[in-house]
């Protein structure tokens, strides 16, 4: 019998922290979380996981929301019965730098769910103290590839994006002469088959509604501009580096083929099942092995379709953009994404259309000065405050209507 592996959960109260926390919950042979972090945007549930889990540690990047914490652990210990004095109080770390402090805690494995590039520090935090690294904030590879790549040893960072931790398993050895390209799968978001013209009036509401992934807010707008696939094409040249040329995006509705590797003799592989990121997180956090029955796999008795088909580039140019910044490389990716960041805010606060987006990212890359690979951390987030600014200064300017609610 194997002792549990000690993970801590970065983004605890997100999508992939809540889901996280279901898998650990159903696995308690397996896996035990010690360590629990988030914004602080909602202490309740923070609070009831550090309880339920029986974490040694909480973290707040916020330090405005720690007494709200404190109450909601009482309040929460009261629901549960427990007398004043009955529970263990985690420590608390609270501030900018609590999460990459978290990260070096003692633990076998970091869970990275934060959202945003705000997830690159915990990062570096969590690969320098020599500790594996799950990682679901992508925006991580695409804002600081060349320092996520330096701080990692071979093996210290396992990718949970659905696509990529496919293409993991697809390679097998790893990226070596005999694959030709990678193909990574997009679903197409809920505008798929429209043409640019029919996107111009399209609400957050809309674009919120994912056909098939339920996901956080932000990378469901990027799902929708297809934004998403283009940082999973950067993600895809940092993990694996494979050239811009060789990664290919295909468009496929069912979101059960998560990426496929094709190798020189003509075959691909294909890793498939059914949409859900409990199988991904299970095998990060699990990794070589598996986790019996993380998910429900594939019904093969029943009849189903796949559908795949090539991007319309035309109508969703967010894909192009992506790998155009990343074969210039020199912080241009961390651009695309801080300047994408901006653009996604303002448009569900109603700032900016639709089309708004990706046409404000092209031009907040257009103007940008030409800089050099980030060598350190405060490099990218150079790069990144002149993005925000000239991409909140070209949405200050009007970049088009803001469509109306649904409800209006
Ligand atoms: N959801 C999914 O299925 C997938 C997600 N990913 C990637 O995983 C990451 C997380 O996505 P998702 O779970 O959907 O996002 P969510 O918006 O659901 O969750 C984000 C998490 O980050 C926390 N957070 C917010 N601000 C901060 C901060 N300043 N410091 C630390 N933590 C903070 C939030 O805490 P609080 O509640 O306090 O705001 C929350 O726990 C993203 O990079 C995304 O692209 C990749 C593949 C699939
Ligand atoms: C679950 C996951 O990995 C997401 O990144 C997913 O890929 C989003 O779906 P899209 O293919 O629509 O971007
Ligand atoms: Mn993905």
């Amino acid at each position: 019998m194997t002792t549990p592996r000690e993970i801590i959960l970065l983004g605890s109260t997100g999508s992939i922290g809540t889901q996280a926390v279901d898998l650990v919950q159903r696995n308690p042979d397996r896996f035990r979380v010690v360590g629990i972090g988030a914004g602080g945007g909602n202490v309740e549930l923070l609070a009831a996981q550090a309880l339920q889990l029986g974490v040694a540690v909480v973290a707040v990047a916020h330090s405005s929301t720690v007494q709200d914490l404190q109450l909601a652990f009482y309040a929460e210990a009261s629901r549960r019965g427990y007398a004043t004095g009955d529970f263990p109080i985690p420590k608390i770390l609270a501030g900018p730098e609590a999460i990459s402090e978290l990260a070096t805690y003692p633990a076998d494995v970091v869970l990275n769910g934060v959202d945003g590039s705000r997830g690159l520090a915990p990062t570096l935090a969590a690969l320098r103290a020599g500790r594996t690294v799950a990682l679901a904030n992508k925006e991580s590879l695409v804002a600081g590839g060349p320092l996520v790549r330096a701080a990692a040893a071979p093996g210290q960072l396992l990718p949970v994006d659905s696509e990529h931790t496919a293409l993991a398993q697809c390679l097998r050895a790893g990226a070596t002469d005999e694959v030709r390209r990678l193909v990574v799968t997009a679903s197409g978001g809920p505008f798929r088959g429209r043409s640019r013209a029919e996107l111009a009036d399209v609400t957050p509401e809309q674009a919120l509604a994912h056909p098939t992934w339920q996901m956080g807010p932000v990378i469901t707008i990027n799902s929708a501009t297809l934004v998403n696939k283009g940082l999973e094409v950067i993600e895809a040249h940092e993990l694996y580096q494979l050239p811009y040329d060789r990664i290919e995006v295909v468009v496929h509705p069912q979101s059960v083929l998560h990426s496929m590797v094709e190798f020189v003799d003509g075959s691909t592989i294909a890793q498939a099942s059914p949409p859900d990121m409990r199988l991904p997180i299970a095998l990060a956090l699990g990794w070589p092995q598996r986790v019996a029955d993380a998910t429900p796999a594939v019904d093969w008795r029943t009849a189903h379709r796949w559908e795949l088909a090539p991007l319309d580039e035309e109508a969703f140019p967010a894909v192009a953009l992506a790998k155009a910044a990343g074969v210039a490389g020199r912080c241009r990716p961390a651009i695309y994404n801080a300047a994408n960041e901006e653009c996604v805010a303002a448009f569900i606060a109603r700032r900016l259309p639709y089309l708004g987006i990706v046409d404000t990212i092209a031009r907040v890359l257009d103007e940008a000065p030409q800089l050099s690979e980030p060598g350190t951390v405060e490099d990218v987030h150079a790069a990144e405050g002149w993005a925000r600014r000239r991409a909140q200064e070209i949405i200050a300017a009007g970049a088009g209507p803001a469509p109306a609610t649904d409800e209006e």
